[in-house]
Protein backbone atom coordinates (compact mmCIF):
# COMPACT_ATOMS: atom_id res chain seq x y z
CA UNK A 1 0.00 0.00 0.00
CA UNK A 2 1.42 3.41 -0.75
CA UNK A 3 1.96 5.68 2.09
CA UNK A 4 -0.52 8.10 0.99
CA UNK A 5 -3.33 5.65 0.79
CA UNK A 6 -2.30 4.82 4.40
CA UNK A 7 -2.57 8.35 5.37
CA UNK A 8 -5.66 9.31 3.50
CA UNK A 9 -8.71 11.29 4.63
CA UNK A 10 -7.60 9.04 7.96
CA UNK A 11 -4.82 11.06 8.78
CA UNK A 12 -4.55 14.83 7.45
CA UNK A 13 -1.75 15.41 9.28
CA UNK A 14 0.37 13.17 7.86
CA UNK A 15 -1.19 13.22 4.12
CA UNK A 16 0.17 17.39 4.36
CA UNK A 17 3.67 15.64 5.25
CA UNK A 18 3.72 13.96 2.12
CA UNK A 19 5.17 15.59 -1.01
CA UNK A 20 6.72 15.16 -3.83
CA UNK A 21 8.14 11.28 -4.46
CA UNK A 22 7.08 10.73 -0.47
CA UNK A 23 3.81 10.64 -1.49
CA UNK A 24 4.43 7.29 -3.18
CA UNK A 25 6.32 5.50 -0.85
CA UNK A 26 5.36 2.06 -0.90
CA UNK A 27 4.58 0.57 2.36
CA UNK A 28 4.87 -3.12 3.36
CA UNK A 29 4.63 -3.69 6.84
CA UNK A 30 3.95 -1.46 9.75
CA UNK A 31 5.86 -1.94 13.43
CA UNK A 32 6.31 0.21 16.56
CA UNK A 33 9.91 -1.90 17.09
CA UNK A 34 12.98 -1.12 15.71
CA UNK A 35 13.78 -4.57 16.18
CA UNK A 36 11.42 -6.00 13.94
CA UNK A 37 11.70 -3.84 11.21
CA UNK A 38 11.77 -5.45 7.86
CA UNK A 39 12.89 -3.98 4.49
CA UNK A 40 9.76 -1.71 3.42
CA UNK A 41 8.24 -1.16 6.67
CA UNK A 42 6.94 2.01 8.14
CA UNK A 43 8.48 2.25 11.29
CA UNK A 44 6.35 4.07 14.12
CA UNK A 45 8.43 5.77 17.12
CA UNK A 46 6.54 5.94 19.99
CA UNK A 47 7.52 6.97 23.53
CA UNK A 48 7.32 4.71 26.00
CA UNK A 49 7.70 3.77 29.79
CA UNK A 50 11.15 2.69 29.39
CA UNK A 51 12.77 4.33 25.86
CA UNK A 52 11.57 6.57 23.25
CA UNK A 53 11.04 5.01 20.00
CA UNK A 54 12.67 8.20 18.22
CA UNK A 55 16.15 6.91 19.73
CA UNK A 56 15.91 3.81 17.45
CA UNK A 57 14.73 5.73 14.15
CA UNK A 58 18.47 5.03 12.95
CA UNK A 59 17.88 1.73 13.61
CA UNK A 60 14.93 1.44 11.83
CA UNK A 61 16.65 3.19 8.89
CA UNK A 62 19.39 1.04 8.73
CA UNK A 63 17.22 -2.53 8.44
CA UNK A 64 15.31 -1.16 5.43
CA UNK A 65 12.74 1.08 6.82
CA UNK A 66 10.97 2.73 3.75
CA UNK A 67 9.84 5.47 5.87
CA UNK A 68 9.43 6.82 10.07
CA UNK A 69 6.66 8.47 11.58
CA UNK A 70 7.00 9.52 14.90
CA UNK A 71 6.13 12.26 17.53
CA UNK A 72 5.98 15.96 17.55
CA UNK A 73 9.68 17.47 16.83
CA UNK A 74 11.27 14.33 15.52
CA UNK A 75 14.18 15.52 13.37
CA UNK A 76 13.18 15.74 9.66
CA UNK A 77 16.30 15.05 8.40
CA UNK A 78 16.91 16.47 5.21
CA UNK A 79 15.58 14.14 2.55
CA UNK A 80 14.76 11.06 5.06
CA UNK A 81 11.30 10.35 4.71
CA UNK A 82 10.75 11.01 8.16
CA UNK A 83 7.56 12.62 9.51
CA UNK A 84 6.30 14.27 12.43
CA UNK A 85 2.77 13.55 14.08
CA UNK A 86 1.03 14.99 17.11
CA UNK A 87 -0.36 11.24 18.69
CA UNK A 88 1.75 8.88 16.78
CA UNK A 89 0.15 6.19 18.97
CA UNK A 90 -3.09 6.41 17.80
CA UNK A 91 -1.75 6.97 14.19
CA UNK A 92 0.15 3.61 14.39
CA UNK A 93 -3.57 1.57 15.60
CA UNK A 94 -5.47 3.12 12.52
CA UNK A 95 -2.71 2.35 10.54
CA UNK A 96 -2.69 -1.25 11.33
CA UNK A 97 -5.98 -1.27 10.70
CA UNK A 98 -6.34 -0.08 7.46
CA UNK A 99 -2.92 -2.35 6.64
CA UNK A 100 -4.46 -5.38 7.66
CA UNK A 101 -7.67 -4.54 6.11
CA UNK A 102 -10.20 -6.19 7.44
CA UNK A 103 -12.19 -7.31 11.14
CA UNK A 104 -14.56 -9.14 11.77
CA UNK A 105 -18.54 -7.20 11.13
CA UNK A 106 -19.67 -6.77 14.93
CA UNK A 107 -16.81 -6.03 17.41
CA UNK A 108 -17.38 -5.32 21.10
CA UNK A 109 -14.73 -4.14 23.53
CA UNK A 110 -15.43 -4.44 27.75
CA UNK A 111 -13.72 -2.02 30.40
CA UNK A 112 -13.38 -2.08 33.99
CA UNK A 113 -11.17 -3.36 36.88
CA UNK A 114 -12.66 -6.70 37.31
CA UNK A 115 -14.40 -9.01 35.19
CA UNK A 116 -13.30 -8.50 31.91
CA UNK A 117 -12.01 -11.79 30.85
CA UNK A 118 -15.28 -13.13 32.08
CA UNK A 119 -17.78 -10.66 29.91
CA UNK A 120 -15.35 -11.23 26.99
CA UNK A 121 -16.20 -14.83 27.43
CA UNK A 122 -19.55 -14.99 27.93
CA UNK A 123 -20.27 -12.53 25.77
CA UNK A 124 -18.18 -14.57 22.52
CA UNK A 125 -19.93 -18.04 24.11
CA UNK A 126 -23.61 -16.58 24.49
CA UNK A 127 -23.17 -15.40 20.08
CA UNK A 128 -21.79 -19.00 19.53
CA UNK A 129 -24.67 -20.48 20.88
CA UNK A 130 -26.89 -18.69 18.44
CA UNK A 131 -25.02 -20.05 16.17
CA UNK A 132 -22.73 -17.35 14.86
CA UNK A 133 -18.94 -17.78 14.33
CA UNK A 134 -17.69 -15.70 17.21
CA UNK A 135 -14.37 -14.61 19.00
CA UNK A 136 -12.84 -13.68 22.47
CA UNK A 137 -9.72 -12.17 22.87
CA UNK A 138 -7.80 -11.38 26.23
CA UNK A 139 -6.14 -12.01 29.22
CA UNK A 140 -6.55 -15.40 28.26
CA UNK A 141 -5.65 -15.56 24.86
CA UNK A 142 -7.54 -16.05 21.37
CA UNK A 143 -10.61 -18.46 21.74
CA UNK A 144 -12.27 -19.01 18.35
CA UNK A 145 -13.55 -21.90 16.25
CA UNK A 146 -10.67 -23.82 15.80
CA UNK A 147 -8.75 -21.56 17.68
CA UNK A 148 -7.61 -21.50 21.73
CA UNK A 149 -4.02 -19.44 21.94
CA UNK A 150 -2.65 -18.64 25.04
CA UNK A 151 -1.96 -15.32 25.00
CA UNK A 152 0.23 -12.64 27.00
CA UNK A 153 -1.03 -8.75 27.09
CA UNK A 154 -5.10 -8.21 28.28
CA UNK A 155 -5.46 -6.08 25.17
CA UNK A 156 -2.41 -6.92 22.53
CA UNK A 157 -0.48 -4.56 20.99
CA UNK A 158 -2.22 -2.48 17.78
CA UNK A 159 -0.07 -4.32 15.02
CA UNK A 160 -0.86 -8.32 16.49
CA UNK A 161 -4.25 -7.32 17.24
CA UNK A 162 -4.77 -6.15 13.75
CA UNK A 163 -3.20 -9.03 12.40
CA UNK A 164 -5.03 -11.20 14.45
CA UNK A 165 -8.18 -9.82 13.75
CA UNK A 166 -7.55 -10.24 9.64
CA UNK A 167 -7.30 -13.59 10.38
CA UNK A 168 -10.11 -13.92 12.37
CA UNK A 169 -12.29 -12.36 9.67
CA UNK A 170 -11.04 -14.44 6.95
CA UNK A 171 -11.63 -17.50 8.64
CA UNK A 172 -15.27 -16.60 8.48
CA UNK A 173 -15.32 -14.75 12.30
CA UNK A 174 -17.99 -12.17 12.15
CA UNK A 175 -18.22 -11.50 15.87
CA UNK A 176 -15.75 -11.04 18.39
CA UNK A 177 -15.63 -9.66 21.99
CA UNK A 178 -12.51 -8.01 23.39
CA UNK A 179 -11.02 -6.64 26.42
CA UNK A 180 -9.73 -3.47 27.04
CA UNK A 181 -7.21 -3.12 29.33
CA UNK A 182 -6.68 0.57 31.34
CA UNK A 183 -3.29 0.11 29.44
CA UNK A 184 -4.70 -0.73 26.31
CA UNK A 185 -6.86 2.27 26.05
CA UNK A 186 -4.24 4.90 27.73
CA UNK A 187 -1.93 3.70 24.46
CA UNK A 188 -4.23 3.40 22.19
CA UNK A 189 -4.12 0.05 21.05
CA UNK A 190 -7.76 -0.36 20.22
CA UNK A 191 -8.05 2.74 17.91
CA UNK A 192 -8.56 0.68 15.03
CA UNK A 193 -10.79 -1.53 15.76
CA UNK A 194 -14.27 -0.53 14.66
CA UNK A 195 -16.82 -0.88 17.89
CA UNK A 196 -20.58 -2.24 17.41
CA UNK A 197 -20.93 -2.28 21.33
CA UNK A 198 -19.05 -1.47 24.43
CA UNK A 199 -19.37 -2.04 27.98
CA UNK A 200 -18.40 -0.77 31.82
CA UNK A 201 -17.81 -3.61 34.44
CA UNK A 202 -16.80 -1.67 37.90
CA UNK A 203 -13.87 0.34 39.31
CA UNK A 204 -11.21 -0.26 41.73
CA UNK A 205 -7.75 -0.07 43.33
CA UNK A 206 -5.33 -1.45 40.21
CA UNK A 207 -2.38 -0.15 38.17
CA UNK A 208 -1.32 2.81 40.66
CA UNK A 209 2.08 2.12 39.37
CA UNK A 210 1.34 3.28 36.16
CA UNK A 211 -1.93 5.85 36.63
CA UNK A 212 -0.87 8.83 38.42
CA UNK A 213 -4.47 9.12 40.21
CA UNK A 214 -7.32 7.46 40.11
CA UNK A 215 -9.36 9.74 38.01
CA UNK A 216 -6.32 9.59 35.69
CA UNK A 217 -7.19 5.57 35.40
CA UNK A 218 -10.75 5.94 35.01
CA UNK A 219 -10.32 8.87 32.53
CA UNK A 220 -8.17 6.22 30.93
CA UNK A 221 -10.79 3.62 30.69
CA UNK A 222 -13.81 6.29 29.89
CA UNK A 223 -11.98 6.75 26.59
CA UNK A 224 -13.57 3.81 25.37
CA UNK A 225 -16.73 5.69 25.18
CA UNK A 226 -15.06 9.17 24.68
CA UNK A 227 -13.43 8.60 21.87
CA UNK A 228 -13.43 5.03 20.54
CA UNK A 229 -16.95 3.97 20.02
CA UNK A 230 -18.86 5.60 17.39
CA UNK A 231 -21.38 8.26 18.61
CA UNK A 232 -24.90 6.67 19.29
CA UNK A 233 -23.73 3.12 20.00
CA UNK A 234 -25.44 0.85 22.66
CA UNK A 235 -23.28 1.14 25.68
CA UNK A 236 -23.51 -1.38 28.21
CA UNK A 237 -22.88 -0.44 31.99
CA UNK A 238 -22.84 -2.47 35.10
CA UNK A 239 -24.98 0.06 36.90
CA UNK A 240 -24.57 -1.30 40.47
CA UNK A 241 -21.04 0.47 41.32
CA UNK A 242 -19.27 3.01 43.19
CA UNK A 243 -18.47 4.48 39.32
CA UNK A 244 -21.55 3.38 37.36
CA UNK A 245 -22.61 6.71 37.36
CA UNK A 246 -19.68 8.38 36.39
CA UNK A 247 -18.94 5.99 33.74
CA UNK A 248 -22.96 6.45 32.35
CA UNK A 249 -22.44 10.33 32.82
CA UNK A 250 -19.17 9.84 30.15
CA UNK A 251 -21.03 7.59 27.79
CA UNK A 252 -23.94 10.23 27.62
CA UNK A 253 -21.90 12.86 26.86
CA UNK A 254 -20.58 10.69 23.82
CA UNK A 255 -24.01 10.50 23.21
CA UNK A 256 -24.43 6.71 23.18
CA UNK A 257 -27.43 4.37 23.35
CA UNK A 258 -26.50 4.43 27.40
CA UNK A 259 -28.06 0.80 28.86
CA UNK A 260 -27.72 0.05 32.48
CA UNK A 261 -27.81 -3.78 33.49
CA UNK A 262 -28.10 -4.47 37.55
CA UNK A 263 -29.64 -3.87 40.40
CA UNK A 264 -30.21 -0.13 39.03
CA UNK A 265 -30.20 -1.20 35.48
CA UNK A 266 -32.62 0.23 33.42
CA UNK A 267 -32.29 -2.39 30.27
CA UNK A 268 -31.91 -5.50 32.49
CA UNK A 269 -33.18 -4.90 36.01
CA UNK A 270 -31.95 -7.44 38.24
CA UNK A 271 -34.56 -8.39 40.86
CA UNK A 272 -33.63 -11.51 42.98
CA UNK A 273 -30.15 -13.81 43.32
CA UNK A 274 -30.57 -17.11 44.60
CA UNK A 275 -26.95 -18.81 45.84
CA UNK A 276 -26.42 -22.60 45.61
CA UNK A 277 -23.17 -24.20 45.91
CA UNK A 278 -21.90 -24.05 41.94
CA UNK A 279 -24.81 -22.22 40.38
CA UNK A 280 -27.52 -19.16 40.96
CA UNK A 281 -30.38 -18.07 39.43
CA UNK A 282 -32.08 -14.62 39.26
CA UNK A 283 -35.03 -12.56 37.91
CA UNK A 284 -34.90 -10.15 35.72
CA UNK A 285 -36.73 -7.42 34.08
CA UNK A 286 -36.79 -6.33 30.77
CA UNK A 287 -39.83 -3.89 30.56
CA UNK A 288 -42.61 -5.51 31.06
CA UNK A 289 -40.98 -8.65 30.29
CA UNK A 290 -39.89 -11.30 33.22
CA UNK A 291 -37.05 -13.77 32.92
CA UNK A 292 -35.65 -16.37 35.15
CA UNK A 293 -32.15 -17.43 34.57
CA UNK A 294 -29.84 -19.63 36.20
CA UNK A 295 -25.86 -19.44 35.64
CA UNK A 296 -24.13 -22.67 36.55
CA UNK A 297 -21.02 -21.06 38.26
CA UNK A 298 -20.79 -19.97 42.03
CA UNK A 299 -19.37 -16.20 42.74
CA UNK A 300 -22.17 -13.34 42.82
CA UNK A 301 -19.97 -11.12 41.03
CA UNK A 302 -20.84 -13.89 37.89
CA UNK A 303 -24.26 -12.82 37.84
CA UNK A 304 -23.22 -9.09 36.74
CA UNK A 305 -20.49 -10.16 34.40
CA UNK A 306 -23.81 -12.65 33.00
CA UNK A 307 -25.77 -9.59 32.65
CA UNK A 308 -23.29 -7.49 30.74
CA UNK A 309 -22.53 -9.99 28.35
CA UNK A 310 -26.35 -10.65 27.68
CA UNK A 311 -26.38 -6.59 27.35
CA UNK A 312 -23.84 -7.05 25.11
CA UNK A 313 -25.04 -9.88 22.70
CA UNK A 314 -28.39 -8.44 23.24
CA UNK A 315 -27.28 -5.12 21.88
CA UNK A 316 -25.93 -7.11 18.78
CA UNK A 317 -29.01 -8.53 17.55
CA UNK A 318 -29.52 -11.54 20.36
CA UNK A 319 -32.75 -11.67 21.12
CA UNK A 320 -33.38 -11.42 24.84
CA UNK A 321 -34.45 -14.99 25.63
CA UNK A 322 -31.81 -16.98 23.58
CA UNK A 323 -29.48 -14.90 25.39
CA UNK A 324 -30.86 -15.71 28.48
CA UNK A 325 -30.95 -19.33 27.56
CA UNK A 326 -27.31 -19.32 26.76
CA UNK A 327 -26.41 -18.49 30.20
CA UNK A 328 -27.64 -21.80 31.27
CA UNK A 329 -24.81 -23.42 29.04
CA UNK A 330 -21.55 -21.11 30.38
CA UNK A 331 -18.55 -22.25 31.26
CA UNK A 332 -16.43 -20.02 33.37
CA UNK A 333 -13.35 -18.39 32.11
CA UNK A 334 -10.42 -20.85 33.03
CA UNK A 335 -8.86 -20.04 36.29
CA UNK A 336 -11.84 -17.28 37.58
CA UNK A 337 -13.54 -18.99 40.57
CA UNK A 338 -12.95 -22.31 39.09
CA UNK A 339 -13.82 -25.37 41.04
CA UNK A 340 -10.65 -27.77 40.46
CA UNK A 341 -11.23 -30.44 42.54
CA UNK A 342 -12.31 -31.79 46.45
CA UNK A 343 -10.74 -33.43 49.04
CA UNK A 344 -12.54 -36.84 50.29
CA UNK A 345 -14.43 -35.27 52.43
CA UNK A 346 -15.70 -32.96 50.23
CA UNK A 347 -13.79 -29.72 51.33
CA UNK A 348 -13.49 -27.71 47.60
CA UNK A 349 -10.66 -26.33 46.11
CA UNK A 350 -11.09 -23.36 43.73
CA UNK A 351 -8.43 -21.15 41.28
CA UNK A 352 -9.01 -17.63 40.97
CA UNK A 353 -7.98 -14.41 39.24
CA UNK A 354 -7.83 -12.46 42.39
CA UNK A 355 -4.90 -10.04 41.84
CA UNK A 356 -6.35 -6.99 43.49
CA UNK A 357 -8.00 -6.04 46.10
CA UNK A 358 -11.74 -5.29 45.43
CA UNK A 359 -11.50 -9.25 43.54
CA UNK A 360 -9.86 -10.80 46.15
CA UNK A 361 -12.69 -9.27 48.48
CA UNK A 362 -15.43 -10.48 45.88
CA UNK A 363 -13.93 -14.09 45.81
CA UNK A 364 -13.81 -14.31 49.52
CA UNK A 365 -17.32 -13.03 50.32
CA UNK A 366 -18.83 -15.38 47.52
CA UNK A 367 -17.87 -18.51 48.80
CA UNK A 368 -18.32 -17.75 52.39
CA UNK A 369 -21.97 -18.59 51.98
CA UNK A 370 -21.69 -22.27 51.36
CA UNK A 371 -18.81 -22.46 53.10
CA UNK A 372 -20.35 -24.19 56.10
CA UNK A 373 -15.80 -24.47 57.51
CA UNK A 374 -13.17 -22.15 56.96
CA UNK A 375 -12.09 -20.79 54.09
CA UNK A 376 -9.07 -20.81 53.49
CA UNK A 377 -6.99 -18.79 51.29
CA UNK A 378 -3.38 -18.81 49.19
CA UNK A 379 -2.20 -15.40 47.40
CA UNK A 380 1.13 -12.81 46.91
CA UNK A 381 1.41 -10.07 44.50
CA UNK A 382 2.90 -9.85 41.49
CA UNK A 383 6.42 -7.35 41.32
CA UNK A 384 6.80 -4.97 39.37
CA UNK A 385 3.40 -3.75 39.71
CA UNK A 386 1.02 -1.60 41.90
CA UNK A 387 2.74 -1.93 45.43
CA UNK A 388 0.48 -0.11 47.04
CA UNK A 389 -2.36 -2.91 46.68
CA UNK A 390 -0.21 -5.60 48.85
CA UNK A 391 -1.09 -4.09 52.32
CA UNK A 392 -4.91 -3.73 51.22
CA UNK A 393 -4.83 -7.33 49.95
CA UNK A 394 -3.29 -8.34 53.28
CA UNK A 395 -5.96 -6.54 55.06
CA UNK A 396 -8.97 -7.62 52.56
CA UNK A 397 -7.62 -11.59 53.21
CA UNK A 398 -7.09 -11.32 56.94
CA UNK A 399 -10.32 -10.20 57.50
CA UNK A 400 -12.43 -12.13 55.32
CA UNK A 401 -10.70 -15.38 55.56
CA UNK A 402 -10.09 -18.06 58.40
CA UNK A 403 -6.67 -18.91 57.51
CA UNK A 404 -4.21 -16.80 55.32
CA UNK A 405 -1.27 -18.05 53.78
CA UNK A 406 1.32 -15.17 51.77
CA UNK A 407 3.13 -16.60 49.22
CA UNK A 408 4.97 -15.56 46.12
CA UNK A 409 2.87 -14.50 42.36
CA UNK A 410 5.48 -13.28 39.94
CA UNK A 411 7.70 -11.82 42.08
CA UNK A 412 9.60 -10.52 38.48
CA UNK A 413 12.58 -8.35 39.86
CA UNK A 414 11.86 -7.67 42.91
CA UNK A 415 13.04 -9.35 46.06
CA UNK A 416 9.84 -11.87 46.49
CA UNK A 417 10.39 -11.45 50.70
CA UNK A 418 9.96 -7.92 50.40
CA UNK A 419 6.87 -7.99 48.54
CA UNK A 420 5.83 -10.98 51.15
CA UNK A 421 6.56 -8.65 54.00
CA UNK A 422 4.87 -5.92 52.47
CA UNK A 423 1.54 -8.49 53.23
CA UNK A 424 2.21 -9.49 55.87
CA UNK A 425 2.34 -6.21 57.49
CA UNK A 426 -1.37 -5.97 57.40
CA UNK A 427 -2.25 -9.27 57.09
CA UNK A 428 -2.72 -10.44 61.12
CA UNK A 429 -2.07 -13.83 61.96
CA UNK A 430 -1.27 -15.06 58.37
CA UNK A 431 1.48 -17.57 57.67
CA UNK A 432 3.98 -17.15 55.15
CA UNK A 433 5.72 -19.71 52.96
CA UNK A 434 7.50 -18.62 50.10
CA UNK A 435 7.28 -21.76 47.85
CA UNK A 436 4.07 -21.77 45.82
CA UNK A 437 3.79 -25.27 45.37
CA UNK A 438 4.53 -25.98 48.98
CA UNK A 439 1.90 -22.82 50.32
CA UNK A 440 -0.67 -24.98 48.10
CA UNK A 441 0.40 -28.06 48.99
CA UNK A 442 0.55 -27.03 53.29
CA UNK A 443 -3.38 -25.30 52.34
CA UNK A 444 -4.52 -28.43 51.14
CA UNK A 445 -3.56 -30.63 53.59
CA UNK A 446 -5.10 -28.42 56.26
CA UNK A 447 -8.62 -28.66 54.51
CA UNK A 448 -11.21 -30.51 56.61
CA UNK A 449 -15.15 -31.52 55.61
CA UNK A 450 -16.96 -27.91 55.07
CA UNK A 451 -13.51 -26.13 54.34
CA UNK A 452 -13.14 -23.65 51.02
CA UNK A 453 -9.92 -23.31 49.81
CA UNK A 454 -8.71 -20.33 47.06
CA UNK A 455 -5.60 -19.96 45.39
CA UNK A 456 -5.47 -16.83 44.49
CA UNK A 457 -3.56 -14.16 42.20
CA UNK A 458 -2.27 -16.64 38.95
CA UNK A 459 -5.54 -17.81 37.60
CA UNK A 460 -5.08 -19.40 34.19
CA UNK A 461 -1.45 -18.89 34.05
CA UNK A 462 1.04 -21.33 33.14
CA UNK A 463 4.07 -20.03 34.27
CA UNK A 464 5.60 -17.77 37.53
CA UNK A 465 8.24 -15.32 36.15
CA UNK A 466 11.05 -15.07 38.80
CA UNK A 467 13.82 -12.55 37.87
CA UNK A 468 13.45 -12.98 33.85
CA UNK A 469 13.02 -16.41 33.98
CA UNK A 470 9.23 -17.79 33.68
CA UNK A 471 9.19 -21.37 34.74
CA UNK A 472 6.21 -23.45 34.38
CA UNK A 473 4.00 -23.32 37.04
CA UNK A 474 0.20 -23.79 37.08
CA UNK A 475 -1.82 -23.28 40.07
CA UNK A 476 -4.30 -26.14 38.95
CA UNK A 477 -1.94 -28.39 38.43
CA UNK A 478 -0.38 -28.03 41.71
CA UNK A 479 -4.02 -28.21 43.83
CA UNK A 480 -4.57 -31.74 41.63
CA UNK A 481 -1.35 -32.82 42.66
CA UNK A 482 -1.80 -31.62 46.50
CA UNK A 483 -5.31 -33.77 46.12
CA UNK A 484 -4.03 -36.89 44.74
CA UNK A 485 -1.56 -36.64 47.38
CA UNK A 486 -4.43 -37.37 49.73
C1 LIG B 1 3.82 -0.52 30.59
C2 LIG B 1 3.33 -1.04 29.30
O1 LIG B 1 2.14 -1.18 29.12
N1 LIG B 1 4.25 -1.36 28.36
C3 LIG B 1 3.82 -1.86 27.06
C4 LIG B 1 4.25 -0.84 26.00
O2 LIG B 1 5.60 -0.69 26.11
P1 LIG B 1 6.20 0.76 26.03
O3 LIG B 1 5.51 1.52 24.95
O4 LIG B 1 6.21 1.37 27.37
O5 LIG B 1 7.66 0.35 25.50
P2 LIG B 1 9.14 0.81 25.87
O6 LIG B 1 9.88 -0.39 26.27
O7 LIG B 1 9.16 2.02 26.76
O8 LIG B 1 9.70 1.24 24.43
C5 LIG B 1 9.17 2.38 23.68
C6 LIG B 1 9.17 2.04 22.22
O9 LIG B 1 10.52 1.84 21.77
C7 LIG B 1 10.56 0.70 20.96
N2 LIG B 1 11.93 0.13 20.90
C8 LIG B 1 12.56 -0.30 22.05
C9 LIG B 1 13.83 -0.89 21.94
C10 LIG B 1 14.46 -1.03 20.67
O10 LIG B 1 15.56 -1.53 20.51
N3 LIG B 1 13.78 -0.57 19.57
C11 LIG B 1 12.53 -0.01 19.67
O11 LIG B 1 11.95 0.37 18.64
C12 LIG B 1 9.54 -0.24 21.60
O12 LIG B 1 9.11 -1.26 20.69
C13 LIG B 1 8.42 0.74 21.94
O13 LIG B 1 7.56 0.91 20.84
O14 LIG B 1 3.93 -1.33 24.72
C14 LIG B 1 4.50 -2.61 24.40
C15 LIG B 1 4.05 -2.96 22.98
O15 LIG B 1 2.67 -2.80 22.85
C16 LIG B 1 4.03 -3.66 25.39
O16 LIG B 1 4.63 -4.92 25.10
C17 LIG B 1 4.42 -3.22 26.79
O17 LIG B 1 3.82 -4.15 27.68
C18 LIG B 1 4.61 -4.59 28.77
C19 LIG B 1 5.43 -5.83 28.36
C20 LIG B 1 3.68 -4.95 29.94
O18 LIG B 1 4.05 -5.66 30.84
N4 LIG B 1 2.47 -4.43 29.95
C21 LIG B 1 1.46 -4.68 30.98
C22 LIG B 1 1.65 -3.80 32.22
C23 LIG B 1 0.11 -4.39 30.36
O19 LIG B 1 0.02 -3.77 29.28
N5 LIG B 1 -0.94 -4.82 31.00
C24 LIG B 1 -2.26 -4.54 30.51
C25 LIG B 1 -3.27 -4.59 31.60
C26 LIG B 1 -3.49 -5.88 32.33
C27 LIG B 1 -4.61 -5.73 33.35
O20 LIG B 1 -5.64 -5.10 33.06
O21 LIG B 1 -4.46 -6.24 34.46
C28 LIG B 1 -2.60 -5.47 29.32
O22 LIG B 1 -3.39 -5.03 28.46
O23 LIG B 1 -2.09 -6.58 29.29
N1 LIG C 1 -17.73 -8.28 38.17
C1 LIG C 1 -16.77 -8.50 39.06
N2 LIG C 1 -16.69 -7.78 40.20
C2 LIG C 1 -15.72 -7.99 41.09
N3 LIG C 1 -14.78 -8.96 40.99
C3 LIG C 1 -14.80 -9.71 39.89
C4 LIG C 1 -15.79 -9.52 38.87
N4 LIG C 1 -15.55 -10.41 37.90
C5 LIG C 1 -14.47 -11.11 38.26
N5 LIG C 1 -14.02 -10.71 39.47
C6 LIG C 1 -12.81 -11.19 40.19
O1 LIG C 1 -11.70 -10.77 39.39
C7 LIG C 1 -10.94 -11.89 38.94
C8 LIG C 1 -10.56 -11.70 37.51
O2 LIG C 1 -11.74 -11.77 36.71
P1 LIG C 1 -11.63 -11.47 35.17
O3 LIG C 1 -10.46 -12.19 34.67
O4 LIG C 1 -12.93 -11.73 34.53
O5 LIG C 1 -11.34 -9.89 35.22
P2 LIG C 1 -10.42 -8.98 34.31
O6 LIG C 1 -11.02 -7.61 34.37
O7 LIG C 1 -10.29 -9.56 32.98
O8 LIG C 1 -9.01 -8.99 35.04
P3 LIG C 1 -7.57 -8.57 34.38
O9 LIG C 1 -7.52 -7.07 34.40
O10 LIG C 1 -6.59 -9.12 35.30
O11 LIG C 1 -7.48 -9.13 33.03
C9 LIG C 1 -11.85 -13.11 39.14
O12 LIG C 1 -11.09 -14.26 39.31
C10 LIG C 1 -12.64 -12.69 40.35
O13 LIG C 1 -11.89 -12.88 41.51
N1 LIG D 1 -2.66 -8.30 33.74
C1 LIG D 1 -2.23 -8.19 35.11
C2 LIG D 1 -1.94 -9.56 35.58
C3 LIG D 1 -1.51 -9.70 37.02
C4 LIG D 1 -1.44 -11.13 37.43
C5 LIG D 1 -0.69 -11.42 38.66
N2 LIG D 1 -0.47 -12.81 38.69
C6 LIG D 1 0.64 -10.65 38.70
O1 LIG D 1 1.60 -11.16 38.20
O2 LIG D 1 0.66 -9.55 39.26
C7 LIG D 1 -1.03 -7.26 35.20
O3 LIG D 1 -0.19 -7.30 34.32
O4 LIG D 1 -1.00 -6.46 36.12
MG1 LIG E 1 -8.67 -9.94 31.83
Amino acid sequence: MKIKDLAGANCPELSAQLKGDFANIEIAGITADSRQVKPGDLFVAVAGTKANGTAYIADALSRGAAAVVAGPGAEAEAGAPIFSLSDPRRFLATAAARLYGHQPETMVAVTGTAGKTSVASFTRQIWAHSGLSAAMIGTTGVIAPGRNEYGSLTTPDPVSLHKLLAELADAGVTHAAMEASSHGLDQSRLDGVRLAAAAFTNLGRDHMDYHPTVEHYMASKMRLFGTLLPKGSPAVIFADDQWSDQAIAAARKAGHDVRTVGRKGDFIALKRVEHFRHKQSAEVHIGDDIFEIHVPLAGDFQIANALVAAGLAMSTGIPAKAAFSALEKLQGASGRLELVGQTKDGALAYVDYAHKPDALENVLTSVRPFTTGRVVIVFGCGGDRDKGKRPIMGEVASRLADVVIVTDDNPRSEVPEVIRSEIMAAAKGATEIADRAEAIRTAVGMLKTGDTLIVAGKGHEEGQTIGSVTLPFSDHEEVRKALGGL
